[in-house]
């Protein structure tokens, strides 16, 4: 059965090839000399990150050394964050620098002075958390409106600097431009924010893919449970999943789409039955949970990626409801009509 994105299908074929041929991108290499690094604050597989400063005007920045792989690997990052500047809430990318005498190559962005998701995350109140959600379903649509997945959506790549109630979804380097019928790589996205496709090896996947692992993330947030689902691999994963959406609806989903289990995972899924999500709430988390929250998780959280909502019609969601009624308060040059918006705006 053919199987293409509900949405956002042929953003591609609306654009000059240039958008998405990204092997042809030659990126011009600055000279590093305006950046001076004042310290590490991370890694990556294929990165280490440092807070930076710009000598030329002050202003800190990000830098984020790229170690040595095959150049194709980060023309496609490098293409997807160029097609990207400007969009809501996506990182800023500033510069491309390579150092003259180690010919590293370095990506410069935007700094955000982000609290760690263990820090801030728990202390988060319910109006926080829908605020926050909602400016990353904003990142998610532009960006899928663009015609790219982020595929790697998950806290660590969700910067927020809580001062300023900023959020930027960050780390492309996973993301690809979505073509109708192409076949994607499964390992992609992190262990616990994988969706149901990459661990039964559906190729067939697109921008739903980024709507699982937001599911993931907010369940995860809401039930003040990190990682939500906590599997010790991905076989592991399929069944973390398996024993809260239950084992019959996965396999009307594999059955859907003629998919298969290996006997030995078929085995380790079990039989579960489904776990109403009211299961999860204990009185420490209570207050970030409400029926609206846990309809929009039913929502993100389906097993089949067709069936997943989108992200402009999350947006739309009653959960979402008081978050929009400040926007519009702020933009009507209202005062947002309860303290909780207040302190948020
Ligand atoms: Br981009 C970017 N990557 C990071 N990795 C760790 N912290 C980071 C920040 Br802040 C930014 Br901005």
């Amino acid at each position: 059965m053919a199987r293409r994105a509900r949405h956002y299908a042929d953003v591609l074929s609306t654009k000059d090839p240039d958008y998405y041929k990204y092997e042809s991108l030659s990126i011009k290499w600055n000279s590093p000399e305006n950046y001076e690094i004042i310290k590490k604050i991370g890694h990556g597989k294929y990165s280490e990150v440092f807070e930076g400063i710009d000598i030329s005007n002050n202003q800190k920045i990000v830098i984020k050394v790229l170690k040595p792989v095959k150049k194709e690997k980060y023309k496609r990052e490098v293409k997807i964050l160029i097609n990207l500047t400007g969009g809501t809430n996506i990182i800023k990318l500033l510069n491309t620098v390579k150092d003259p005498i180690s010919k590293t190559p370095a990506l410069i962005f935007e700094y955000v002075n982000n609290t760690h998701f263990r820090t801030l995350y728990p202390i988060l109140t319910d109006f926080q958390v829908r605020y926050y959600i909602y400016e990353l379903l904003k990142a998610l649509d532009y960006s899928h409106s663009m015609g790219i997945m982020h595929r790697d959506v998950k806290p660590q790549n969700v910067m927020i600097d809580h001062s300023q109630r900023l959020l930027r979804l960050i780390d492309w380097g996973l993301a690809e431009f979505y073509h109708p019928l192409n076949e994607y790589n499964v390992r992609v996205a992190s262990r616990y924010f994988k969706g149901p496709e990459l661990l039964v090896d559906d190729e067939l996947y697109y921008y739903s893919l980024d709507i699982w692992s937001l599911g993931a993330m907010l369940a995860g947030i809401i039930f003040q449970k990190d990682p939500f689902f906590h599997g010790r691999d991905n076989q592991d994963q399929l069944v973390k999943i398996a024993k809260i959406l239950g084992t019959q609806e996965l396999f009307k989903y594999l059955d859907k789409y003629g998919l298969e289990l290996s006997s030995q995972l078929e085995k380790m899924v079990g039989k579960h039955v489904v776990k109403p999500w009211h299961r999860f709430i204990t009185p420490e988390n209570q207050h970030l949970v409400s029926p609206e929250v846990l309809d929009l998780l039913s929502a993100m959280l389906k097993y089949d990626h067709n069936d997943r909502i989108l992200p402009h019609e999350a947006m739309k969601h009653i959960y979402f409801a008081p978050v929009v009624q400040m926007w519009n308060d702020l933009e009507a040059g209202r005062m947002p009509a309860n303290p909780q918006q207040l302190e948020t705006a």
